[in-house]
């Protein structure tokens, strides 16, 4: 029996991709797939302990996305997959489609960045609710108790009015919250939240993440939080797994953030936030631009934007080791240049 609550070991992914979109430079330097493949996810593993929560963080396109959607195993068509996925001791790879649909409706919930997109425009809220509701056995009787109580415990004013009402009548922010809500009813053991606040703006940002922060501790729901904000995830997470070119290069505790940041690219991300400088002062950026795994080199992921890059970091990958309090695959961790 396993303890942990989410287990990634090894996780691997190729899209079919034109080739366009495969890697510029030379053949066998980069992470290629087979022909007409690009690789997108170079090795992802983690774990998750019941009631954490975990913040993934990186650029666009480092595979953030797709390490959370294998968990509930969305994979875009034509995948190639290899590695493991556990949900507590359910192997998710080899579950049929009765393991699958109970696995997504009642261990795992997913938010999704754009709430407007999870929502059916021409349903009411309260329809959206109650179906959740009842595919967890609720009768349609119960439903909308249930589900007023949900609305009502996240803050949601005016319930009776909002049951009725569609989603362009409600804001960018209230409709998150109903999203949340909807995760929360199916009782799950873990949420996966894809930049639950991307695309709202700031105000309701800190609000939506504070009722997402409160429920999960309250409930002990597992949070596997993906955001490129690296303060933000360190806000709401325990610890947090830094994720360049589809594989992680670092994981630490949170509330270590600043002082235990050994990796180049960690380092870089918190140099490039903007309260990292005073007002007026420049902003530093990580300097080349983002990667994904099918462009980045197979020696060090990031050898080709790291300031410190040395010989070793292009002719040999770095394994994955405890460093401190965290974990980190760089070869100079350790060497004088990267903390001097
Ligand atoms: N459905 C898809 N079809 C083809 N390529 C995809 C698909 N989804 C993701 N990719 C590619 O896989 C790589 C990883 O994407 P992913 O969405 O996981 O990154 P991400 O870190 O979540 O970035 P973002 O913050 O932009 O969502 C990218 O190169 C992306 O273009």
């Amino acid at each position: 029996m396993s303890t942990d609550l989410l287990r990634i070991d090894d996780l691997r992914m190729e899209l079919p991709g034109p080739e366009g979109h495969r890697a510029h430079g030379p053949e066998g330097h980069r992470a290629h797939g087979p022909k007409g493949h690009r690789s997108v996810l170079r090795g992802v593993s983690l774990r998750m302990a019941p009631g954490e929560a975990l913040g993934l963080v990186g650029e666009s396109g480092s595979g953030k996305s797709l390490t959370a959607r294998s968990v509930l195993r969305l994979l875009p068509r034509g995948a190639r997959t290899s590695g493991t996925v556990h949900v507590r001791d359910t192997d998710v790879g080899s579950l049929d489609a009765g393991g699958l649909r109970r696995l997504r409706s009642r261990e795992v919930a997913m938010v999704f960045q754009d709430p407007r997109a999870t929502v059916n425009p021409v349903r009411t809220i309260g329809d959206f609710l109650g179906e959740v509701l009842r595919e967890q056995g609720v009768s349609r009787a119960d439903a909308e108790a249930r589900a007023s109580r949900i609305l009502t415990e996240i803050g949601v004013d005016r319930v009776p009015q909002r049951l009725r009402q569609h989603p362009y009548e409600l804001s960018g922010g209230l409709l998150q919250r109903v999203v949340i809500a909807a995760a929360l009813a199916t009782e799950p053991a873990l949420i996966l939240a894809d930049e639950p606040t991307t695309a709202l703006d700031v105000t309701t940002q800190e609000e939506v993440v504070a009722i997402l922060d409160e429920q999960r501790r309250q409930r002990s729901v597992g949070l596997l939080f993906i955001s490129h904000d690296l303060e933000l995830a360190a806000a709401v997470c325990d610890r947090i797994a830094v994720m360049y070119a589809g594989t992680i290069v670092e994981v630490l505790p949170a509330d270590r953030l600043h002082e235990e940041a050994r990796h180049p690219y960690t380092q870089a991300l918190l140099r490039a936030r903007p309260g990292s400088v005073a007002p007026g002062a420049r902003l530093e950026t990580v300097p080349g631009r983002p990667q994904s795994a099918f462009d980045a080199p197979a020696t060090c992921v990031f050898a080709d934007r790291c300031p410190a890059v040395e010989d070793i970091c292009r002719t040999t990958a770095p394994e994955f080791r405890v460093v401190g309090t965290g974990e980190v695959a760089c070869h100079l961790v350790g060497a004088e240049a990267l903390h001097g």
